[in-house]
């Protein structure tokens, strides 16, 4: 579904990606949920923009970036034809969300776009703020994004990129403003909702490998803008072979031993 080559980054005469290299498969085959996890600074957020075709200003691409077939490095997603626009929820939601408009019309809005009676779409708008994690899911929907917080501006970005069908969701640190408890709801309904049968492919983004863990068949392991591991999260656990991800590894479980059992599932003690 999604296949980047030699894609290498650049500002004022440094390079931050170093022509990577990454695939992601269609939703229905093994690896259709792959993490791009390392340390902050690694490379990640820029390789998701150029997926997205978000790239800072002042930061030149390079190389090949191929959605469901199309060359699309360098067009912004919402330039793109249908089929080769991914969904994004990032970790700044403000950019995804209209300060003026109720939530609720935001998630609904692409539901109706895609042939959904006003009330049905409406329906579905609160059954996707209920499913990420709103107690009261009417009011989330009529609430301005101002009149949230940002763990639950975030919630609804995920709700509004649900709502949207596409081939691939990137998600950049989705879960990074979120408690322990909201941030295992969001990540298993990531696990519900993508990378299954008529389903988007994930790409993951987090520095946080036992999050990645619980979600992703695959993980490609970044370090100083190089792709330095691409593993089955399973022998990535049991045998990393980079220095970045042997850190990785130990930082994940510290983080499980320090919390209680089972709100970290997937990562072994
Ligand atoms: N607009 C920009 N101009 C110049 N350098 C940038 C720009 N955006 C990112 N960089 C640099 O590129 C490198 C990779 O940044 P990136 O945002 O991809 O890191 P990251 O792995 O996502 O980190 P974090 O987990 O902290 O978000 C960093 O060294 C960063 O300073």
């Amino acid at each position: 579904m999604l296949r980047v080559r030699s894609l290498t980054a650049v500002t004022a005469g440094r390079t931050l990606l170093h022509g990577v290299d990454l695939d992601v498969p269609a939703a229905g085959m093994p690896g259709a949920r792959t993490a791009v996890v390392g340390a902050s600074g690694s490379g990640k957020s820029l390789t998701a923009a150029a997926v997205l075709g978000r790239v800072p200003p002042g930061v030149q691409v390079t190389g090949s970036v191929r959605l469901a077939d199309q060359e699309v490095l360098g067009v912004p997603a919402p330039r793109r034809a249908d089929g080769s626009r991914p969904s994004a929820v990032g970790q700044d939601p403000s950019r995804a969300l209209h300060p003026l408009v109720a939530v609720g019309t935001q998630v609904a809005a692409p539901l109706q776009a895609l042939g959904a009676r006003r009330s049905a779409a409406r329906a579905q708008a609160l059954d996707l703020l209920g499913a990420v994690g709103f107690a009261d899911p009417r009011a989330a929907a009529s609430a301005r994004p101002a009149e949230l917080s940002g763990g639950q501006r975030q919630r609804a970005c995920l709700a509004l990129a649900l709502a949207r069908p596409g081939p691939l969701l990137v998600a950049d640190e989705p879960t990074t403003a979120l408690d322990v408890v909201t941030q295992t709801r969001v990540v298993e309904l990531l696990r519900e909702r993508t990378g299954g049968p008529g389903q988007p492919a994930l790409l993951f983004i987090t520095h946080d490998l036992a999050v990645a863990a619980q979600l992703c068949q695959r993980v490609v392991v970044v370090e100083g803008g190089r792709f330095v591991e691409v593993a089955h999260v399973a022998e990535l656990l049991s045998a990393p072979t980079s220095s970045a991800a042997r850190a990785l590894v130990a930082a994940a479980r510290r983080a499980h031993a320090a919390l209680p059992p089972r709100t970290l599932v997937g990562v072994a003690p």
